[in-house]
C-alpha cells in the first residue's frame, strides 16, 4: 500500500535509521572482538563502556534519519554530499556530546552515512553494488567545508601513506565488497552460527584493512601484528584464539576500530539485502 511521496519518504527514512543503529548495537555486543569494547570487557580502551557505546549509537538515530531524508530520490551530486556532510558534522558532536568527548562511531558516521545516504537515492531499489559505488561516488566530490582541524586519521595518513577511512569510502568501499560481505556469506554458507560468521567477517576485515586506529596507537608494527593475528586465526577457524588475541590486543594497546566501524556497516548492507529479498518473496515492495 502506497502513501504520499512524503510519507513513502518518512516512512523509509525512519526504516533506514532503524537499521543504522541496530547495526552498530549489533556490531557491539558481537563478543569476543580482540582488542574492541563488547560484552565481555572494553578491549583495549580504558575510558569506554559497552553503556557507554550503546548511548553514542542511539543518539545517531536522527543523523541516520536526516541523511535518508535529505537523500531520498536525489541524484549523487556536490551539493548532495555537503548536504550529508552537515548532517554527519552535526552527529559527530552529538556523539561527542553524548560520550564526554571520547571518538565512538565517528568512522561509523562517515561510512554508514554514505551508504545510507546512496539507499536512499535509489529509494530503497538499489543492489548492493549500486549502493557501494554510489556511496563511492558521493564520497569523491570534494568537501569544500571539511574545517582544517588535525585528526589522528589525517596525520597516520600522512605518516604512513595509507588511504584511511575517506579512501575506503572514495574506492566504493573495496573491504567491504571483496572481504566482509563475502565472508559473511560464505560462513553461513558451510553452517556457522550468526555469531561466528560476523566474526570471520570482522576478522576479514582486520586480515586486510589498513585501520587508522591501530596505526595511531600501534604504529606499523602494531598493524601488522594485528593483521596477522587475524590471518592466523582464520586459517586455524579456532574460535577459543579469539579471546587469546584480545589479551594481546589489550597489552598492545591495539583496537581495530575502523574494521569495527566497517562490520558495522557490512550488517547494515546485509541487513537490507535481507529485506529486499524477503519482499520479492512476497512479491511487493516495502520496506517496513
Ligand atoms: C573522512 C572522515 C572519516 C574523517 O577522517 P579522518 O581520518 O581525518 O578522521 P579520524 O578522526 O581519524 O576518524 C576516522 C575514523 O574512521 C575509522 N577508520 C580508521 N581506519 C579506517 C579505514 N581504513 N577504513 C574505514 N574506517 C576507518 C576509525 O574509526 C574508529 O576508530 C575510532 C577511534 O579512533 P581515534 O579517534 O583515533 O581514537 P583512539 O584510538 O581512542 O585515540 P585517542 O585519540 O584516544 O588517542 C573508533 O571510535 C572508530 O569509530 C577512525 O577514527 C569523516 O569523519 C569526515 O570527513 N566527516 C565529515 C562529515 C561528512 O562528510 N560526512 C558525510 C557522510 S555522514
Ligand atoms: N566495539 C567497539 N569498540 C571500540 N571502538 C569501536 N568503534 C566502533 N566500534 C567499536
Amino acid at each position: 500500500m502506497w502513501g504520499t511521496h512524503a510519507e513513502d519518504k518518512n516512512t523509509f527514512s525512519t526504516a533506514v535509521a532503524e537499521l543504522a543503529v541496530s547495526s552498530l548495537i549489533e556490531e557491539l555486543e558481537l563478543t569476543p572482538k580482540p582488542g574492541l569494547v563488547d560484552k565481555q570487557n572494553t578491549g583495549a580502551h580504558k575510558d569506554l563502556t559497552v553503556q557507554l557505546m550503546r548511548a553514542s549509537a542511539e543518539s545517531l538515530w536522527d543523523t541516520f534519519k536526516e541523511i535518508a531524508l535529505i537523500s531520498y530520490d536525489r541524484f549523487p551530486e556536490q551539493s548532495l554530499r555537503e548536504e550529508i556532510a552537515a548532517i554527519g558534522r552535526d552527529g559527530e558532536k552529538t556523539m561527542f556530546r553524548v560520550t564526554g568527548g571520547i571518538n565512538t562511531h565517528k568512522g561509523a558516521i562517515w561510512s554508514i552515512g554514505l551508504l545510507a545516504s546512496a539507499f536512499s537515492i535509489g529509494k530503497g531499489r538499489f543492489t548492493t553494488e549500486e549502493i557501494l559505488s554510489t556511496a563511492g561516488k558521493l564520497a569523491r566530490y570534494p568537501d569544500q567545508y571539511c574545517p582544517v582541524t588535525d585528526t589522528n586519521g589525517k596525520r597516520v595518513i600522512k605518516k604512513f601513506g595509507v588511504k584511511g577511512a575517506k579512501g575506503e569510502a572514495q574506492q566504493g568501499f573495496p573491504h567491504i565488497r571483496q572481504f566482509s560481505l563475502p565472508m559473511l556469506n560464505h560462513s553461513r554458507a558451510i553452517g556457522l552460527t550468526e555469531e561466528k560468521a560476523k566474526l570471520h567477517a570482522l576478522l576479514s576485515l582486520m586480515a586486510h584493512l589498513d585501520d587508522t586506529c591501530i596505526l595511531h596507537r600501534g604504529g606499523s608494527d602494531g598493524l601488522s601484528f594485528a593483521k596477522e593475528q587475524a590471518a592466523i586465526f582464520l586459517i586455524s577457524g579456532d574460535f577459543d584464539l579469539l579471546n587469546k588475541i584480545d589479551e594481546e590486543f589489550i597489552k598492545r594497546n591495539i583496537s581495530p576500530g575502523g574494521s569495527a566501524d566497517l562490520l558495522a556497516a557490512t550488517l547494515f548492507l546485509d541487513k537490507i539485502g535481507k529485506m529486499q529479498s524477503f519482499n520479492e518473496v512476497s512479491n511487493e515492495y516495502q520496506l517496513i
